[in-house]
């Protein structure tokens, strides 16, 4: 690796899932707040779009590559909802709490089969600003909406995901467990088997 990928993120939830499974690829990233990048608009109707207009915009800030995640949760019940508006889908931007409790509450008495969902995380890698194929990865996550939070890890919509595959909320597993299954898990694997592939991040 030549120089320093910026991660377009500030979530702070993210920022520590980042850094595990980066550092465990021997990728080093730096935050975007680290370099006072002002937070892109996200514009875009896909999270393709949103990752891309994120990385853009730090790549441009900061002159170095950019890595963007977006991501959220996608509820069949509520036709893809809160998807890409997951993070302001109770209006306040970033608030977990009343984000979780609305979508509880719109959840309510619906059967056990019916409260399927799934994560999203789109990742973007661009070279530079002006980066004509940047790389982009997909990562999805199955589970179903819980009707209370529970589990003390993880951030975001974690409390309330079930996972089955593990008996348990994404909350209640250890790190090291949600980073090797997660959507992001996922979705940075293939992002690091493309940057061996090119030899290296640039
Ligand atoms: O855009 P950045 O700065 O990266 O931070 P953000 O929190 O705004 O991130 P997004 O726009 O991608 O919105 C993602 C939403 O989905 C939630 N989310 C994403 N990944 C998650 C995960 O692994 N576990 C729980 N919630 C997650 C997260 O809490 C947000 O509410
Ligand atoms: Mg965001």
């Amino acid at each position: 690796m030549n120089k320093a990928i910026v991660l377009a993120s500030n979530n702070a939830g993210k920022i520590k899932e980042f850094n595990t499974l980066l550092g465990d690829m021997g990728i080093e990233v730096k935050p975007q707040s680290e370099f006072d990048v002002v937070e892109a608009e996200e514009t875009g109707l896909t999270f393709i779009e949103n990752a891309i207009l994120k990385a853009r915009n730090a790549c441009a800030h900061t002159g170095l590559p950019a890595l963007a995640d977006d991501s959220g949760i996608e509820v069949d019940y509520l036709n893809g909802a809160p998807g890409i508006y997951s993070a302001r889908f109770a209006g306040e931007h970033g608030n977990n709490q009343a984000n979780n409790d609305l979508l509880i509450k719109k959840l309510e008495g619906v059967d056990e089969l019916e409260r399927t969902a799934r994560f999203h995380c789109v990742l973007a890698y661009m070279r530079h600003k002006d980066d004509p194929t940047p790389l982009v990865f997909h990562g999805t996550w199955e589970g179903r909406i819980l009707e209370s939070s529970t589990g003390q890890e993880g951030f975001g919509y974690d409390p309330i995901f079930y996972v089955p595959e593990c008996g348990c909320s994404a909350a209640s597993l250890p790190k090291e467990v949600k980073n090797q299954i997660s959507h992001r898990g996922k979705a940075l694997k293939q992002l690091f088997a493309a940057f061996q592939k090119e030899g290296n991040a640039q």
